[in-house]
């Protein structure tokens, strides 16, 4: 690899064929797992490409986060979605928002019941309702067109807030928000929140159809930017720091030890925690770097959705990490892996690389440069099921340049 030219930008999904990507001639409709790769930026390589054949395919992507943001909102059924998306309505933000609707019935209209619009609508600017489905399955399609359609009156408002159905993994919807070449980089990923209900989430978690299965509610809360812990009125008597409470957090921190945790009475949160807060922008994943992890001591071989993190001193080989992360997301070994989001030592480069990781898809973007008083090191967190230290700590091995 030529250490002259910008390190390349990633983001990859398995294909079916070798056919490397044209990120105009993709059709996003054709967005199916594992079957088409999905570009999102000026770069797209495959894990294991030969990157030696002369293209120039090394350009890197603007840091700049561009186009309107939109926020999942997710939870399990009765959590409080719409009692989220009515208070950021009904609050001062100086915003225009579109809402996007998920319904699983054929009947249209039910959510939007739920939700005050304000007189003559003026709370809302635009209103998609998506029946008969989920965003995360089923109508996967009509959610890209929904986008596409909302985009035509792009400059009626400046936030879209996405309410999923109850029984949503917000994983693959997630990935589907990433592959914004489609559509035409003027939507960009915020965060996604995930409502959870207090009283009831024990339970939730506890619903597993076989031992060892992972729930609706597990997902969510794996896949979480933010997790908003409501109807805390429900339980410890209504006291916010009770030992019930503390359980829950705990709890939550076990499967998403990235997540900011906000507690609520009917969704009750400060703005800031939930708009505008750029959790994809990998410019903050610097701060990883500095957080004092303290998930790190999660169980070897975990069948419950955990968070585990691994370090070193040792500079990698960007080809290298590539291979390591087509190897660990695409050849689907023993470990499930949700969600990564890291800091990596590049051999040769002063620059700090940021990766971060949905599922299958993946990207690394130099970030800014390693301080003077910085130790460069690595630091990947990982979110997944049946995650093995000790595979990660060795098969990370193979990167060492
Ligand atoms: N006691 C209490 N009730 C709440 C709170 N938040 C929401 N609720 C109530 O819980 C019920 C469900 O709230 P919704 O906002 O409709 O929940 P949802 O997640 O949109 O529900 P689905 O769309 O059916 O999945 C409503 O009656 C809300 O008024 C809370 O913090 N405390």
């Amino acid at each position: 690899m030529d250490e002259e030219l910008p390190p390349p930008l990633a983001l990859l999904l398995p294909i079916a064929n070798d056919a490397k990507s044209n990120s105009s001639s993709i059709d996003p409709h054709q967005a199916q797992e594992g079957a088409i790769l999905l570009p999102i930026a000026t770069h797209i390589t495959r894990a294991g490409d030969d990157d030696d054949d002369g293209d120039d395919d090394r350009a890197s992507k603007s840091e700049e986060i561009c186009g309107v943001g939109i926020t999942i909102i997710t939870g399990y059924l009765g959590a409080g979605k719409s009692t989220l998306v009515n208070y950021v309505l009904n609050k001062q933000h100086g915003k225009r928002i579109a809402v996007i609707l998920n319904e699983f019935g054929e009947e249209l209209g039910v959510e939007r019941a739920m939700i005050n619009e304000g007189e003559s609508g003026a709370l809302v600017e635009e209103w998609i309702e998506l029946a008969n489905g989920c965003v995360c399955c089923s109508v996967k399609h009509s959610f890209v067109q929904a986008l596409e359609q909302l985009l035509e009156r792009r400059d009626r408002f400046d936030h879209i807030l996405l309410e999923t159905t109850g029984l949503a993994n917000p994983g693959p919807i997630a990935s589907l928000l990433w592959i914004d070449d489609q559509l035409e980089s003027a939507i960009h990923l915020d965060s996604i929140i995930t409502v959870v209900d207090a009283k009831n989430l024990w339970q939730q978690l506890g619903e597993t159809r076989e031992a060892e299965e992972i729930t609706e509610a597990h997902l969510q809360i794996a896949f979480a930017d933010v997790v908003i812990l409501n109807k805390v009125d429900l339980i410890d008597g209504g006291e916010l720091e009770g030992p019930y409470v503390t359980g829950l957090i705990k709890e939550i921190q076990s499967i998403n030890g990235c997540a900011k945790i906000v507690k609520s009475i009917h969704c009750n949160v400060n703005l800031e925690d939930i708009l505008d807060c750029k959790s994809y922008d990998t410019k903050r994943f610097s701060e990883l770097y500095k957080k004092n992890a303290s998930f790190d001591e999660v169980a070897y071989h975990n069948p419950k959705v955990t968070t585990l993190s691994i370090s070193g001193e040792n500079a990698v080989d960007l080809q290298k990490v590539n291979d390591w992360l087509g190897d660990l997301l695409w050849e689907k070994g023993v470990m499930e892996i949700y969600r990564i989001k890291g800091v990596l030592y590049i051999r040769n480069s002063d620059q700090i690389h940021l990766l971060q990781a949905v599922r299958e898809l993946y990207e690394i973007i130099p970030g800014r440069s390693w301080r003077q008083d910085e130790k460069c090191a690595n630091k990947l967190v990982f979110i997944g099921k049946y995650l093995n230290e000790e595979i990660l700590l060795s098969s990370f091995e193979s990167c060492f340049g």
